[in-house]
């Protein structure tokens, strides 16, 4: 072999390692950042730590180009390196994501039409059931026989955290009065609890993540640790369930800080605790997001060797701005900008990719879909209906490049599909729809705490998810809250104003007027009456202006990643008083 191969094989892996010390560096920071409360810092190091990847590529890259005259790297070159690349893998900790780090290399490098899976890792080179050993113990295990106070307090006692607590045993007793209503005595009496050696950060909260051992199964357990402004420590509950694991793991939510020096070790260990989320939003949910883009590429190429699925439109009101289709059976859709937008559209195609990339650095507080972006992604052509691909045709001509076998499409995005809610709503019971109704203002609430205001309200831009909560997905017209001027609508001069189709003021372009919100929002009654009941805050401009006062002065809310029925001081603290 080549001594210039066996060179690059080593500075890309040599690079890799870089990237991902840099990642390790600032996720170990979380645990500072939390205990001196230094939030702005917890939201610039979300973003710092997701850059780091295509900087350490674009790193990688100059290097090469310099080790190599790229113009003369042929198949066969690639082949060489690639195979020397494998010999470095085995005993290397992580495998998988240098894998993911050789191909988004080889992709600056080459472009992305040039995709065979012999020349990169589209399929891992690792045997399938092999999870690299971690190089420290992922959990420490404490059995229950001891007692659950004498258990929870040696856990609590074990955490690195050095603050004091507000009322360490007040905590405990909320923790074993939660699991006494959950489970039997006999169950708990023979548990054994499995909590991860390190603690998952996110925005305010610093979360315990451990496994539940029951005779006959494992559950989740986990607790959000808080801190309060004299930096005394409490717990605001206790979940146990797999559906409430699955949001606080969620696709809606930021990367979660959590030290993993061997990624593919804690995503094997968290798997049985969140048996929903597949592979690559384990990935995800642990910040490794490149290498979850990686394994979703791989779910889908499973999904289709799997099924004989034709590719369909997403159902629902058609966009603008997006051309959006799925597999009927795939829990993804796939988003493509479209050449030309309606005329009532004014963005570009640039400011709708800043959107989806703000997006995908933003706390998205639960309330806003992640998206995987993809270029030069290959459908294959027997799995497009004709009127499917006469869309395609139609919508975007400039993005596809139709072969014998497949079709190509130069941009999109992979996104968590679901049911968008004005469908949602349509088959609604009554109180399916003032519960959908709810979740759509605290929605509406919570992204604006976090500095998104949407733009576009309407209901058909939001999802249900399978767990009952209310998401956003459709960004063209996301602005910062602070871009904008709330503004109160003047009062007409003359009655025949008001009836006039043009409002009778000027309106500026950063200018919104909650007031109006009414006319799109409310005009279905059944659902217009609740929201109004439920959230007329959303029609008042002077809330709004009281948002944008608390995000200028600094403030970062928290938004929980559990319900307020679940709080332990809602459902304990006035007995216990
Ligand atoms: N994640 C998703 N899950 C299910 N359906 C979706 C999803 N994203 C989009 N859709 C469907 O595709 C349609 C268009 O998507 P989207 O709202 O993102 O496009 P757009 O062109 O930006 O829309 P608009 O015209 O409102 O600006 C939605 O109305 C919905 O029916």
């Amino acid at each position: 072999m080549s001594p210039r191969e066996l060179l690059i094989a080593h500075t890309i892996l040599q690079g890799f390692d870089a990237q991902y010390g840099r990642f390790l560096d600032i996720t170990a920071g979380a645990q500072q950042r939390f205990e001196q409360a230094e939030w702005q810092a917890v939201q610039q190091a979300m973003k710092a730590r997701i850059h780091l990847y295509d900087h350490h590529v674009g790193l990688v890259a100059h290097q090469l180009r310099i080790l190599n005259d790229v113009a003369q790297w042929d198949g066969a070159f690639w082949l060489r390196v690639k195979h020397h690349y494998e010999t470095l893998l085995p005993e290397y900790p992580r495998p998988e994501i240098a894998e993911s780090f050789f191909n988004s290399v080889f992709c600056r490098l080459q472009g992305h039409s040039h995709l065979h899976p012999e020349r990169l890792f589209i399929f891992s080179s690792q045997p399938v059931s092999s999870v690299p050993q971690a190089l420290r113990p992922l959990s420490r295990a404490y059995c229950a026989q001891q007692g659950w106070h004498q258990v929870l307090h040696h856990v609590l006692n074990d955490l690195p955290l050095r603050l004091p607590w507000q009322d360490r045993a007040r905590d405990i007793g909320w923790i074993v009065r939660h699991l006494q209503e959950q489970f039997s005595p006999a169950q708990l009496h023979h548990a054994t609890l499995d909590v991860a050696s390190e603690l998952f950060y996110r925005n305010k909260t610093a979360w315990i993540v451990a496994r539940l051992q029951l005779r006959d199964r494992m559950v989740p357990f986990l607790l959000p640790i808080q801190r309060d402004e004299d930096g005394r420590l409490w717990i605001d509950t206790c979940l146990t369930d797999s559906n409430d694991a699955s949001i606080v793991f969620g696709f809606a939510r930021a990367y979660f800080m959590v030290y993993a020096p061997v990624p593919a070790a804690l995503v094997a260990w968290l798997q049985p605790i969140l048996p929903g989320k597949t592979t690559a939003e384990r990935y995800m949910a642990i910040g490794c997001q490149k290498h979850g883009k990686t394994e979703c590429y791989r779910e889908y190429l499973h999904y289709l060797a799997h099924s004989d699925e034709a590719f369909t439109l997403a159902p629902g009101v058609r966009g603008m701005v997006m051309l959006v289709f799925t597999l009927p059976g795939f829990d993804r859709v796939f988003k493509v900008i479209k050449d030309r937008f309606a005329p009532q559209k004014e963005v570009t195609e640039a400011q709708v990719r800043d959107c989806y990339r703000l997006v995908k650095e933003h706390d998205r507080v639960g309330r806003m879909a992640d998206t995987q972006e993809f270029e030069h992604f290959a459908l294959p052509r027997d799995r497009i209906p004709p009127s499917l691909l006469a869309e395609f045709r139609r919508d975007i001509p400039q993005k596809i490049d139709v072969r014998d076998d497949v079709v190509i499409i130069r941009h999109l995005w992979l996104e968590r599909r679901m049911q968008p809610l004005n469908l949602w709503l349509t088959a609604a019971t009554p109180d399916q729809r003032q519960h959908a109704i709810a979740e759509y203002g605290d929605a509406i609430c919570q992204l604006a705490a976090a500095n998104i205001f949407p733009g576009d309200m309407l209901f058909k831009n939001f999802g249900m998810t399978r767990h009952g909560r209310v998401v956003f997905y459709d960004y063209d017209e996301i602005r910062p809250m602070t871009d904008l001027v709330f503004r109160d609508v003047p009062p007409a001069r003359y009655e025949e104003q008001e009836l006039q189709a043009e409002p009778w003021y000027s309106v500026g372009p950063d200018d919104v007027f909650p007031e109006t919100f009414r006319y799109a929002l409310c005009s279905e009654p059944a659902s217009g009456k609740l929201l109004q009941a439920l959230h007329p805050q959303l029609f008042d401009p002077g809330w709004w202006r009281a948002v944008q006062a608390r995000i200028r002065a600094g403030h970062i809310e928290e938004v929980m990643a559990w319900r307020t029925a679940q709080r332990f001081c809602v459902r304990y603290a006035t007995v216990a008083a």
